[in-house]
């Protein structure tokens, strides 16, 4: 089989798109940077760490040699690694990339080393030229591979990338919208994580509808303010990669983001947290990194910031509460 499209990370997005393009009889390759993990997968044809209940089909084929696997991309490489992890992977994978590969990710977050978004490493380590795309929006994985309804917003540097990604994702069961508005796209997948994270202490400290709500709607505004100030549009930010998401990762508890923060609201220890989800809470990194990129474009994300202070400068939850409430009041658009 020479694979069409590799994707680069094997945990529960990356098998989840890949199993979805495999699906649709594209020839795919998945990679873990696990060898042991590679193997196993391998050997059982699915991933039982994270998605034990899919099969692989026999267009789905795995390896643990990053450079075999992005080398053998004819169409694309799809990157689906954590945030942290995003510009290393990049960085190794550039010499192998076929000419004519555009790359693709489904990294939700901002880049760890330089706080900017994912689309200017990308450009910085790949050039002008490589065709670019991210993949955002409301997207469980476990839903996807269960072949429940989902849509999803394709942010892509040209028309033509972005029909290619469509004719490879698009199937009864899962439908991709394109943008060209990928700093949008983008904000939207980072920002969210963050709001899940603080609707989600919110339950945890026991508030109610009302309190979250309210979390969503003016995480929605602040979104909206840091996006627009960097360039997006707000059509994006009230789509799929934004609007959407948010809600989806606020309210529902399959959202690794939203249970961190139930836990810290109840008071619980963090290491005991992060042992019992076990996966990338994006949100965590995507604090420290929003708040340090509105400061710098002088925009005011009120929740992000009282998120940051009980995530990192130890502030009691009931206190960022407070701080948020009794702001001096304002008009509800405009400032
Ligand atoms: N899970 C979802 O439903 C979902 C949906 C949309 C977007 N995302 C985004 O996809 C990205 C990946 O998240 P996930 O849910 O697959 O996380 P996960 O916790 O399920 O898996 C993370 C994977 O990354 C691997 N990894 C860790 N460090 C690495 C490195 N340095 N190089 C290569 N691989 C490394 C781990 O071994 C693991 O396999 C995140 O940015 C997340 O926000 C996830
Ligand atoms: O589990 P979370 O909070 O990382 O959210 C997963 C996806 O981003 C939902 O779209």
């Amino acid at each position: 089989m020479t694979p069409r499209i590799s994707v680069l990370g094997a945990g529960s997005w990356g098998t989840a798109l890949a199993l979805l393009i495999a699906r649709n009889g594209v020839p795919t390759l998945l990679w873990s940077h696990r060898r042991e993990h590679a193997q196993t997968m391998a050997a059982e044809r699915r991933n039982a760490r994270y998605l034990p209940h899919a099969a692989f089909p026999e267009t789905l084929a795995v390896t643990a040699d990053l450079a075999e696997a992005v080398a053998a991309a004819g169409d694309a490489v799809l990157v689906a690694v954590p945030s942290h992890a995003f510009r290393a992977t990049l960085e190794l994978c550039t010499p192998h990339l076929q000419p004519e590969a555009g790359l693709m990710w489904a990294t939700k977050g901002l880049d760890r080393t330089r706080g900017c978004l994912l689309h200017e490493t990308a450009r910085e380590i790949l050039g002008p030229e490589r065709e670019l795309a991210v993949l955002s929006g409301p997207t469980f994985a476990a839903e996807v591979v269960a072949e429940l309804p989902s849509a999803i917003t394709v942010g892509a540097s040209s028309e033509a990338f972005g029909a290619k990604i469509v004719s490879w994702l698009h199937n009864a069961y899962f439908r991709a919208y394109t943008t060209d508005d990928l700093i949008g796209a983008q904000l939207g997948g980072a920002c969210k994580n963050v709001l899940a994270i603080a609707a989600g202490i919110s339950d945890g400290l026991g508030f109610g509808a009302n309190a979250r709500a309210a979390l969503i709607t003016r995480g929605l505004a602040e979104m909206m303010r840091l996006s627009l100030a960097l360039g997006a549009r707000t059509e994006t930010l009230m789509g799929l990669a934004g609007v959407g998401d948010l809600v989806l990762t606020a309210t529902d508890n399959q959202s690794r983001n939203r249970r961190f923060g139930l836990g810290v609201g109840k008071g619980r220890p963090r290491e005991e947290i992060h042992a019992e989800i076990g996966q990338e809470i994006e949100g965590i990194l995507a604090a420290r990194l929003i708040h340090e990129l509105a400061g710098r474009k002088g925009v005011d994300m009120p929740i992000t910031a009282q998120t940051y202070r009980v995530l990192y400068e130890g502030l009691p939850p009931e206190e960022a509460v407070r701080n948020l409430l009794l702001r001096e009041p304002k008009p509800e658009w405009g400032c």
